[in-house]
């Protein structure tokens, strides 16, 4: 049995596998004959059953049954879903201006120590990342493992024991899974996957270091800016016990996102407030994806998860208590914000796509921001980045 029978073998597993499986993104790329021969026997994605709160808000209706909009009690007009109580949809909470401003935070100051990010726990604490990325700088980093390893031994993503077995392989660099096809079609990019001729060890594409020096090494920071998948803010968690960790260093979450994060829980929450006392910060590219989990560390379930996108569009499947039960898939674009209390605290949720193609992506127009977010939109017309804030205690 080959290496795709064996990932169909398990994609078919449940409701929420075969809706991962349905709308993943299938690399086109490769020019091998296995990959030739895979991408004839892969339709385009059929979208006609995503749910699209934007239109619907638009068009001032819905043909689907059991949604409903409020338009009256809150700042925003919000969409709640019959067969998924607990669940709110606010699409276009935010505007451009304001999406920009958490995306240059995302990027800038978020993934700074304290904050914990997928590359801690090998490099250790990486300062200024983004700026001295945008400068070209490479840094020698210690190695804190000083193993050369292809797959990473110790748990690297938050969401390790929600990966898909789709995916056999969980990347090092990656934080997030990678559901699209990556046999033949695995292509390293150039930069990260050379054996240095000056001596010097790089990460390739997989996370492994090459190279003669094993116990420390030079990266080019861009690369580990384009494999930075997660970042913590606020109360730190720690991911191989699945719980947040007290005694770690941490900043107190910023002001400034407690106090939107309470405005936007109030659908939620409309009788007291919601305090923001962690996050996580979520960067995909392309070929990421995050697989079906539940979040289910946080004591008081109706208190609810304000997740906020950014950034290219995204699939959002939200399922049931057990991964039996079919998800609803949903287009999640920037600056749309979800709600998850209650009930729909205990349900299956997870992203299988990214639409990174300009003809796909729905980006806003953040051309009109400042010329100095040049950088900024550079990064996120290629990318997504979820914002997803919880009250702990
Ligand atoms: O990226 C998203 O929209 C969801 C992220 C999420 O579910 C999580 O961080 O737990
Ligand atoms: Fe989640």
């Amino acid at each position: 049995m080959g290496y795709l029978d064996a990932q169909e073998g398990d994609a078919e597993r449940t409701a929420f596998r075969r809706a991962e499986k349905r709308y993943k993104f299938y690399k086109h790329s490769s020019t091998s004959a296995r990959s030739i021969k895979h991408r004839e026997s892969v339709p385009p994605t059929d979208l006609s059953d995503v749910i699209d709160f934007r239109k619907i808000r638009h068009l001032g209706f819905s043909t689907e049954s059991g949604i409903k909009m409020d338009d009256k009690n809150f700042q925003w007009p919000v969409f709640t879903m019959e067969q998924h109580p607990g669940f709110y949809f606010i699409p276009e909470a935010l505007g451009i201006e304001e999406q920009m401003h958490w995306i240059k935070e995302s990027l800038t100051t978020f993934p700074q120590p304290p904050n914990r990010t997928n590359h801690t726990a090998v490099y250790g604490p990486i300062f200024d990342l983004w700026n001295r990325a945008q400068k070209g700088e490479s840094t020698v980093l210690p190695m804190k493992k000083k193993e050369t390893h292809k797959h990473c031994p110790i748990p690297r993503t938050p969401f390790l024991d929600h990966l898909s077995p789709i995916s056999t392989e969980i990347d090092c660099a990656n934080g997030l899974s990678d559901l699209s096809e990556t046999t033949s079609d695995n292509t390293p990019d150039n930069e990260s996957n050379k054996n240095s001729a000056d001596g010097k060890s790089y990460i390739d594409a997989n996370g492994a270091i090459s190279g003669e020096q094993q116990h420390s090494t030079s990266i080019p920071l861009s690369v580990l800016l384009r494999k930075l998948r997660w970042a913590t803010l606020g109360l730190q968690f720690d991911w191989s016990k699945r719980a947040y960790d007290l005694s770690l260093p941490y900043n107190k979450m910023p002001q400034k996102l407690c106090d939107l994060a309470s405005k936007l829980a109030e659908p939620a929450m409309p009788d007291s407030e919601f305090h923001a006392e962690a996050a996580i910060v979520n960067y995909f590219g392309q070929d990421d994806m995050l697989g079906g989990h539940l979040d289910d560390m946080e004591k008081d379930w109706s208190k609810p998860i304000v997740s906020i996108s950014f950034g290219c569009k995204a699939i959002f499947l939200l399922g049931g208590p057990t991964r039996e039960h079919k998800p609803t898939a949903m287009f999640l674009r920037s600056g749309d914000v979800v709600l998850m209390a209650g009930p729909a605290r205990g349900c299956f949720h997870g992203v299988p796509r990214i639409f990174v193609d300009p003809k796909q992506a729905d980006l806003p127009d953040f051309s009109t921001c400042d010329p100095s977010c040049k950088t900024f939109i550079d990064y996120i017309n290629r990318s997504r980045i979820n914002l997803n804030i919880r009250q702990v205690f």
